[in-house]
């Protein structure tokens, strides 16, 4: 594929195995209370060894102090870190530098406008995500299943390297993937029977409909 996959939110053996198995670039690992998704430091430890050599594992934390991310990344090792709340450019950066890990930094998109919340971040975080505003009333910033108007990635300059997420599944990746033509995708909750429960033939399917994407694009 031209382009990365992550599968976020996995807590079992079996959906990781699903999600490797089926050529998952990225493997993410939510450290959220809140979540559905939520997985311990220890069992996110467990889990991100079978991905090793295999796919990054992303630790994905929001709004973490130093205590709770030393904990995570001396328990699991994370390729990555993901930062989905509202951290600033400056606690990026210092991230950045205390485990010495490339930092993915989330951005809730709406409309056009939500694009230049990106522009103090340029040269700091390595990655950006652009995830849907999450709906009124969800406890979550991320996972919620929702989408935002792909066609306002059409303004963004071409060197942004991004992953596409928010609400993605079976159903409507050829649709954004030929939109979009994004860098890296992301999906959690619609590879998933419930929520939090992932469910290998729905990540199978994912999987499917992203190569007969590729496939269409590049014909
Ligand atoms: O997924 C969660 O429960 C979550 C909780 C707190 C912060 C971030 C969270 N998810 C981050 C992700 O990277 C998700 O994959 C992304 O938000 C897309 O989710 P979905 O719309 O369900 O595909």
């Amino acid at each position: 594929m031209a382009f990365d996959i992550k599968i976020c939110g996995l807590k079992t053996d079996e959906a990781l195995q699903a999600a490797l198995g089926n050529g998952a670039s990225h493997v993410g690992f939510i450290f959220f209370a809140k979540s559905p998704r939520n997985v311990s430091p220890e069992d996110a430890g467990r889990l991100r060894e079978a991905a090793r050599g295999r796919a990054k594992a992303v630790a994905v934390t929001v709004d973490a102090d130093d205590v709770f991310l030393d904990k995570i990344v001396a328990a699991m090792a994370p390729d990555m870190i993901q930062l989905h709340g509202k951290e600033s450019p400056a606690r990026v950066a210092e991230v950045k530098a205390r485990y010495g890990l490339p930092v993915m930094k989330a951005f809730s998109i709406r409309e056009a406008g939500d694009f230049e919340a990106i522009i103090p971040y340029a040269g700091v975080a390595d990655r950006l995500l652009f995830d849907a505003k999450p709906p009124a009333g969800s406890e979550l910033p991320g996972g919620n299943g929702v989408s935002f108007d792909w066609r306002l990635l059409a303004g963004l300059d071409a060197s942004v390297d991004y992953m596409l997420s928010g609400g993605l599944n079976a159903g409507n990746i050829g649709d954004a993937i030929q939109l979009a033509n994004p860098p890296g995708i992301d999906i959690s909750s619609g590879v998933e029977s419930a929520p939090g429960v992932k469910d290998a033939a729905l990540i199978e399917n994912f999987f499917r409909a992203v190569r007969a994407a590729s496939d269409r694009s590049a014909a």
